[in-house]
């Protein structure tokens, strides 16, 4: 889809009438930013692409800023929030929750918010997950935790029992935290509470460690992946030149988008080949995989791979396909294949090497936010109480053009972001490994 042709309109539940309680002065002194929905932050960045759509008398398109409004929709002495995380665990996901609390109670004096438990089914009586309450106190020292205090799950919960929950708990918002997934889910939520006629808002806040959801630049959490994720790639490295012909093997989350691993492997210069699900590569033949890292380890003694775990998924295509409990497609492990295969390659060949194989996937993402991302999740959490509160509703609170900017849910669920192999970010990769295309003039997966 082409910027010009997305629809950037936030829906709101009615006229927000309130005058903020942010308006009046804090104790402390100092102002409040502001926002009036007329402020705008404009999809494109490029002077060229805006002065071509001015050309054929075309609206430059515009995502609504972020931001308190001077007027509210919800009477905080009345309202009841709630907090949802699923999918799976991120870096910051309890600074979201944080952020979120603090704004509320502190800023808005809502002083009723609840935690939903384990994503979807703690909307769902019959799984007997508790809901918990949200206060500053419960939440002052969640930040050292990694994962999410509130738990998450997979698998589809019935979207007219979540808007049931909602109505018999007297919510007025609704914040869900998660990725294309729980997005997809949040656009029902929202569309079922209007078909009822319900004021309920739906605000959500994107989660991926893949920072794969579309029309937001940068997602919580990715930034803290690739620190971790350079680390991993420091020991691989560490271990690869101790040892003769040494070679280490990372593999990376990422479904669909390889950008961990793309931007995890610019972080240290020293890997040597990086595979994402976007590039397609050849294992054998000449300009294949393994002849290409054979060459490098006799050279050169050693030799660092990254895999995204999306990447290769065209080599399984002799296995059934399998679904998660949300419907994700499961995964074969391209790491473990790989690491057979140049086992066999460099045993079948009589060169000797060793081998290291490092999965941190799972590390990565159940960790602690780093200061950045702390930051970040700040801005993000705090927004999106600001779009609540005014009445906005089905929204993402998204990054985009370095401002904080609020994206209609329908657009972010259209199709996943991808890097782009003709792109900047890939061509750099290929500029700091020196890999070359992998593959072959004709290549059997081409054929
Ligand atoms: N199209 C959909 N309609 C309704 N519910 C959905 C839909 N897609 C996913 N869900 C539900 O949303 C929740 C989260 O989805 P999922 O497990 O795919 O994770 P996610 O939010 O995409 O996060 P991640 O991709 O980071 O793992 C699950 O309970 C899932 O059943
Ligand atoms: O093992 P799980 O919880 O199904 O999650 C694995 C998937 O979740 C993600 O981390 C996205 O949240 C993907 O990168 C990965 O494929
Ligand atoms: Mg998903």
């Amino acid at each position: 889809m082409r910027f010009e042709d997305i629809d950037t309109t936030i829906q709101t539940l009615g006229e927000a009438k309130i005058p903020s309680p942010l308006l009046q002065p804090t104790e402390r002194g100092g102002g409040t930013y502001f926002v009036d929905d007329d402020e705008r932050i404009l999809l494109h960045v490029n002077q060229k692409e805006v002065a071509e759509l001015k050309k054929r008398d075309l609206p430059a398109p515009a995502f609504e800023s972020a931001g308190p409004r001077r007027k509210i929709y919800f009477d905080p002495s009345k309202l009841r929030c709630a907090l949802v995380t699923c999918g799976g665990l991120c870096p910051g996901l309890n600074d979201i929750i944080r952020s979120v609390v603090l704004e509320l109670h502190h800023r808005y004096g809502v002083k009723h918010i609840c935690g939903i438990r384990h994503g979807l089914q703690g909307f769902i009586p019959k799984y007997g997950h508790s809901t918990v309450d949200l206060t500053p106190e419960s939440v002052v020292s969640i930040l050292d935790k990694g994962g999410s205090i509130l738990g998450s799950s997979r698998g589809d919960q019935d979207i007219e029992e979540i808007v049931d929950s909602l109505e018999r708990m007297h919510i007025g918002i609704l914040f869900m935290i998660g990725g294309d997934g729980t997005l997809a889910a949040a656009s029902k939520i929202a569309d079922a509470i209007t078909t009822r006629g319900l004021k309920i808002s739906v605000i959500g806040i994107p989660k991926t460690i893949d920072n794969d959801v579309y029309l937001v630049a940068r997602s919580f959490g990715f930034d803290t992946a690739v620190d971790i994720a350079t680390q991993a790639i420091s020991g691989a490295h560490n271990e690869a030149e101790a040892y003769p012909n040494g070679i280490g093997l990372i593999k990376l989350m990422g479904r669909e988008s390889g950008f961990l691993a793309a931007t995890a492997a610019l972080a240290r210069q020293d890997v040597n080949f990086v595979l994402i699900p976007e590039v397609s590569f050849d294992i054998d033949g000449p300009n294949g995989f393994l002849d290409n890292l054979e060459e490098r380890v006799t050279q050169r003694g050693h030799a660092v791979v990254v895999v995204a775990e999306g990447a290769g998924q065209e080599f399984f295509l002799d296995r059934q396909t399998q679904h998660d409990a949300s419907g994700n497609v499961k995964l074969y492990d391209i790491g473990l294949l790989l690491k057979d295969r140049i086992l066999s390659h460099f045993q079948e060949r009589g060169i000797p090497m060793s081998l290291k194989y490092i999965d941190p996937s799972y590390i990565i993402r159940s960790l602690p936010a780093n200061s950045n991302d702390r930051v970040f999740c700040s801005f993000l959490g705090r927004d999106a109480v600001h779009a609540g509160m005014s009445g906005k509703t089905k929204l993402v609170v998204s990054h985009w053009n370095n401002h904080f900017v609020h994206v209609p849910m329908d657009q972010v669920i259209t199709q996943r972001k991808k890097v782009d192999p003709a792109g900047k970010l890939w061509a750099t990769v290929l500029e700091a490994t020196g890999q070359s295309s992998l593959k072959n003039p004709t290549s059997p997966n081409e054929e």
